[in-house]
């Protein structure tokens, strides 16, 4: 079956084709700001083949979507309806969806949730301790994001060891731009970092991730900041980007932390330590580990901060080859001979885990049909 994948991330969008497990054609846009003045995804359609089905990667599925959804108005109205959610991402996502029904009328579009894999969190982890009322008036709770990478990258690193996933305890690290942990035990997520929204958890490049929310009040009362000016400089100029004082690119940071900066030196540091503080949250939640899971553009291709997590986390029994962890490109094995936990370097692959779903769905309603 020939499937369209639409990923519209904070940052990029990629579009992709696939036919059965091989992508015939992809591409990524740097910049698409989804507002129709340029074309790309046009340019894409016309090119390739028509699919049968489209694919597209919804960040937040609020209350409602803890599955994938055949999209019809009534979907993109509630999506709408949600976009404060996650302004980053769903406004993208839905503008996309229009732009492609418009491109491919008659060709059925699902709905893939970055929300939907953690949707098996206990309550335990779920719930945040507010009042009971504002919980359940605005359904406030951890959602978690993330989760077609995490889906997608903890069952090929079960695949690769030749493991049954439901039988491993699991943490996932998706380090990208965005960054979270996931906690999968018997192949469902557990626990996770991110929270109501993709704010919430580890320092990202640009994002603050979670903060002393006494803080923040106190930023609006004593710094006399405006909600949506905090809100721009929690997601746009912190993290990596924030400490550093230039680029949150860890690419960035790190060459400037070999230059001597002090700057990149403490946002560095302050990266790798959540990281590790986070995994050891993850394997309480999974309570043991047996397989470290890295996925992400900073989790594939940066051995050194590979190399400075797992020195940090020993005490688990993870333990990484150096050679392996060096000259590792793709889905690698990088695990110590004998390590007790293996550590799995996975390729981010969103669109395969979009293409999965997208198909089940499809499949589901033409046997209903
Ligand atoms: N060779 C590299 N070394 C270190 N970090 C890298 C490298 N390549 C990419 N990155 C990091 O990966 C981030 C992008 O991650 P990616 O998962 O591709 O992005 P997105 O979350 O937008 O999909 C960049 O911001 C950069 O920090
Ligand atoms: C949910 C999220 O943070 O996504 P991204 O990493 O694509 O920004
Ligand atoms: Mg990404």
């Amino acid at each position: 079956m020939r499937v369209l994948v639409v990923n519209a991330g904070s940052s990029t969008l990629k579009l992709s084709l696939r036919e059965g497990d091989t992508e015939v054609a992809d591409t990524t846009i740097e910049r698409w700001e989804g507002d129709g003045h340029d074309d790309p995804i046009r340019d894409f359609v016309e090119q390739h083949p028509a699919p049968e089905v489209t694919g597209h990667r919804v960040v937040h599925g609020g209350p409602r979507f803890t599955e994938p959804v055949l999209v019809d108005d009534e979907v993109l109205d509630y999506l709408d309806s949600i976009t404060n959610l996650a302004p980053l991402h769903n406004p993208r996502a839905t503008a996309a969806i229009r732009e492609v029904a418009k491109l491919l009328p008659g060709t059925p579009a699902v709905a893939c949730f970055d929300t939907a894999f953690h949707a098996t969190l206990p309550p335990s982890a779920s719930t945040y301790a507010l009042p009971k009322e504002w919980n359940e008036r605005w359904q406030l709770r951890r959602y978690g994001f993330h989760g077609l990478s995490h889906a997608y990258a903890v069952r090929r690193a079960a695949q690769m060891l030749g493991r049954d996933l439901r039988e491993m305890r699991v943490v996932s690290c998706h380090l990208g731009a965005g960054a979270s942990l996931a906690a999968v035990r018997g192949g469902r997520s557990v626990d996770t970092t991110m929270g109501f929204t993709p704010l919430a958890g580890l320092v990202m490049v640009t994002r603050s991730g979670s903060v002393d929310p006494g803080m923040v009040l106190w930023l609006i009362q004593n710094g006399g900041l405006a909600p949506e000016h905090l809100r721009d400089v929690l997601e746009h100029h912190s993290g990596m980007r924030g400490l550093s004082g230039t680029s949150g690119d860890l690419r960035d940071v790190l060459a400037a932390r070999g230059e001597g900066d002090p700057d990149a030196a403490l946002a560095y540091d302050v990266f790798v330590h959540h990281v590790r503080r986070e995994v050891g949250a993850m394997a309480a939640s999974t309570q043991g580990l047996d397989l470290l899971v890295v996925t992400g553009g900073i989790g594939e291709h940066s051995s050194q901060l590979r190399r400075d997590m797992a020195s940090g986390l020993g005490y688990l029994g993870i333990s990484i080859d150096e050679a392996a962890n060096e000259a590792a490109r793709g889905d690698t094995d990088i695990s110590a001979p004998g390590a007790v936990v293996r550590t799995v370097v996975v390729e981010a692959s969103e669109g395969t885990e979009i293409a999965r779903q997208a198909v089940q769905v499809f499949e589901k309603r033409r046997s209903s049909a």
